[in-house]
């Protein structure tokens, strides 16, 4: 399958926004719009965010979406278009690259997406970068700035599984996880969740794609507040503790990619915020709450005492100087 092949195969029969006025096959993608518009970019490359070893190309497609879905998640918008740029090894058959896009269609479907452009080339190593829109309502924007003080703290789901299944994955025991598996190679970015919020005033959202640790540093930071963290409140799943009992508490700080929310809110639109994760059974946890300060940082506390959290998260270009 050539360049124009691909094209031909991949070009959608429909488009689920209506506000789409020329998707692909063109020179470029054309939409209209009366509200404000969200515009987030996300990359993958083969053996930093992904191995061919351990995931077929479905899950990558799936996961390279996510991540944007993710961010689109982060900032309350609803999620409505996105475009592909691929870099694609001599390796890589047409079945794995139509599985990459049904991978990307799984949750593109679930999120009212549509496939509205992208570019196609060979090179040396596979690289998939994801460029997503999302709609906003003007001023319903969630941004790490917004986090204030008497605000408590919430996050959505579980941390640390998808560190877990990339154990399972990468270092392979006598048993395996399939949960722990599922929950890295698919996990649910809460789009629906925070897009629904518009009834509150205020919200601060930042998603979860270093580990905690390094996005509850950048509200702390954005806001110029200090950040209170109750360790045992921290939600880890039962499978992630029972099998990695002595990482889970690290993973979950630290290990990234789980592509939920992290959020601070006024204490008075907790019932609000719950009522809205019921409906869409997800779960929600409050694990802390904001003060004011002089010095924006991020305290744990536990049982053992108090001590402040690092941005110890992923970071990329660490080796340069
Ligand atoms: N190479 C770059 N050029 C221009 N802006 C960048 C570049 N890299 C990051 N940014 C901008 O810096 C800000 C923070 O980016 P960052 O990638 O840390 O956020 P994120 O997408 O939420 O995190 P992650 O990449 O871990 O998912 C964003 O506004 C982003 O657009
Ligand atoms: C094969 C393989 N090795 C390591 C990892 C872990 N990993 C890679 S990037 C990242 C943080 C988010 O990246 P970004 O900031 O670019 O969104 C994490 C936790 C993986 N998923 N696959
Ligand atoms: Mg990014
Ligand atoms: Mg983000
Ligand atoms: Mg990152």
């Amino acid at each position: 399958m050539e360049e124009f092949e691909l094209i031909r195969k991949i070009t959608p029969a429909y488009y689920r926004q209506p506000s789409v006025v020329k998707g692909v096959g063109d020179d470029a993608f054309v939409f209209r719009s009366s509200e404000d518009i969200v515009f987030t970019t996300d990359t993958m490359v083969e053996e930093v965010h992904f191995s061919r070893k351990t995931m077929d190309t479905h899950a990558v497609g799936y996961r390279a979406l996510a991540a944007n879905v993710s961010d689109l998640a982060a900032m309350g918008s609803r999620p409505a278009f996105y475009s592909v740029s691929l870099v694609l090894t001599p390796d890589w058959t047409d079945e794995d690259i139509i599985a990459l896009y049904d991978g990307m269609e799984q949750l593109a479907g679930k999120h009212n997406m549509d496939l509205v452009g992208g570019d196609t080339v060979s090179g040396s190593q596979t690289v998939v970068a994801i460029t997503a829109h999302g709609y906003l309502p003007p001023d319903k924007g969630r941004y790490r700035s917004d986090a204030a003080d008497g605000d408590v703290i919430f996050v959505t789901g579980t941390l640390g599984d998808s560190r877990g299944g990339l154990e399972e994955l990468m270092n392979p025991g006598e048993s395996v996880s399939d949960y722990l598996i599922e929950r890295h190679r698919y996990p649910e970015p809460k789009a629906a969740f925070a897009a629904g919020l518009t009834s509150l005033s205020r919200l601060c959202l930042n998603d979860v794609s270093d580990g905690i640790a390094s996005e509850a540093n950048e509200i702390a930071t954005a806001s110029g507040m200090r950040l209170h963290l109750q360790k045992e409140k921290i939600p880890v799943s039962e499978e992630l503790k029972t099998r990695y009992p002595d990482q889970a508490g690290e993973w979950a700080l630290s290990g990234g990619e789980d592509f939920e929310l992290l959020g601070t809110v006024a204490p008075g639109d907790k019932e609000a915020l719950l009522e809205r994760a019921r409906e869409l059974d997800i779960r929600l946890t409050f694990i802390g709450t904001v003060s004011d300060s002089n010095l924006p940082e991020v305290l744990l506390h536990s049982s053992h005492g108090t001590e402040t959290l690092q941005s110890t998260g992923y970071t990329h270009l660490k080796e340069r100087r």
